[in-house]
């Protein structure tokens, strides 16, 4: 098709694209009723005149707990005034100025300016508020990881939790949501005892539950009949096997564009194919462009030879070039194994039997044209 036809095509599958983007609220969100009623308990104490109860929200990746937490903000502020429930990305807003700067805005919609104002100023204009107003604060750190590596958990926690003893009659309470069962021990080593949290966790979805959303969404997205249950099927084995439910989300838009480019009114099977194959290799061009100089040039020298290297020969070499110890190499090499770029086989050879092949898990051409 001529690029002014696929410009100017005025048909499309779609109904609404956005229900395909990663901010969308679905109004069907099903499988996540005790969750959220789990929240609903942690707050009603602060409806009613108390203290919410503060938790942490568990759950691998995708698994609905930022779309739950919003839903219940958004039910407890329609019934509630007394209850402010702020939503903080920790990804964004890492200093205690930066959360306090959201709170800020929360309340008095604007964010305070952003010099000369000291943080206690911020900080005391929000609590006076909330105890003038008799208003509780529950706040919920998204990701909240990202606030232990910037080494301010314990602080911003404290200046919530322990608000009370300076403001008299503050109401306060955190949810700290985690996507990784590792951090949940390193909270309890960054946060103090100020913060002790009743634990809410999303399981994964299952096979079913993953085609029911799809489906759901897919008809939220496209045309009736543009998407046909084996279509989302296939989506859905794919997305089980990735363990990531906002691939497969994104795959029914792919597949969409791909089907229009093609001029079909449905999306078949090698659509399907091509959007995961496109996919792919935009993954790949993601992850080669989060590595550092160290690794690229390991990644290169693996990409580079014409035949399999072992660690021995490619440490050598890769002193050389990169003047790293041993240490260093081994730990590249540890991470681009990782990252799943690069694969070791033990070979029974060497000194000690223990000699290791290093294997590319991608043809050469895919890896070096990702800008390596
Ligand atoms: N039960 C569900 N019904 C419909 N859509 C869902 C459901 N669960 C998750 N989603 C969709 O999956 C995507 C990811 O959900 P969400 O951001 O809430 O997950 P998360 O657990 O917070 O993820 P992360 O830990 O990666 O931030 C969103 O597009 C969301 O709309």
């Amino acid at each position: 098709m001529a690029i002014e036809d696929i410009l100017m095509f005025d048909e499309t599958l779609f109904l609404n694209i956005n229900a395909f983007n990663p901010d969308y609220m679905p109004d069907n969100f099903n499988f996540r009723d005790s969750q959220m009623e789990g929240m609903a308990m942690c707050i009603r104490p602060a409806i009613q005149g108390g203290r919410p109860t503060n938790s942490v929200i568990m759950g691998s990746c995708a698994t609905g707990k930022t779309t739950a937490i919003k839903k219940v903000f958004e039910l407890v502020e329609n019934i509630s005034d007394k209850v402010v429930c702020c939503y903080i990305n920790c990804q964004l807003h890492t200093t205690r100025f930066g959360i306090f700067s959201q709170i800020h805005k929360k309340l008095f919609g604007h964010q305070p300016p952003e010099t000369g104002v000291p943080f206690s100023r911020v900080y005391e204009k929000v609590m006076k508020y909330l105890g003038e107003e008799n208003k509780a604060l529950v706040v919920a750190f998204d990701d909240v990881n990202y606030l232990f590596q910037s080494q301010n958990a314990n602080k911003v926690f404290y200046d919530i939790l322990r608000a009370y003893e300076e403001f008299e009659g503050v109401r306060t309470g955190i949810f700290a949501i985690l996507s990784d069962l590792e951090f949940r021990y390193a909270l309890d080593k960054n946060v103090n005892t100020v913060f002790i949290p009743q634990d809410i966790t999303f399981q994964p979805y299952t096979y079913s539950e993953i085609f029911d959303i799809l489906s759901d969404r897919a008809k939220a997205g496209f045309f009736p009949s543009v998407i046909s249950d084996e279509i989302v099927e296939e989506i859905a084995n794919h997305t089980i096997e990735v363990g990531d439910l906002r691939v497969g989300i994104d795959l029914l838009r792919v597949c969409g564009n791909i089907a229009e480019a093609n001029a079909s009114r449905t999306i078949e099977l090698e659509h399907v194919e091509e959007a995961i194959a496109k996919q792919g290799s935009v993954n790949l061009m993601e992850t080669i462009n989060s590595l550092n100089d160290i690794e690229r040039t390991l990644l290169k020298a693996v990409a580079d030879s014409d035949e399999i290297l072992t660690a021995g020969e490619l440490s050598k070499q890769f002193k050389e070039e990169a003047n790293v110890s041993y240490a260093t190499f081994n730990r590249t090499l540890e991470k681009l194994e990782f990252l799943r770029l690069i694969d070791t086989k033990f070979t029974g050879k060497g000194v000690r039997g223990n000699s290791r092949e290093i294997i590319l898990r991608f043809a050469p051409e895919d890896i070096k044209g990702c800008n390596l």
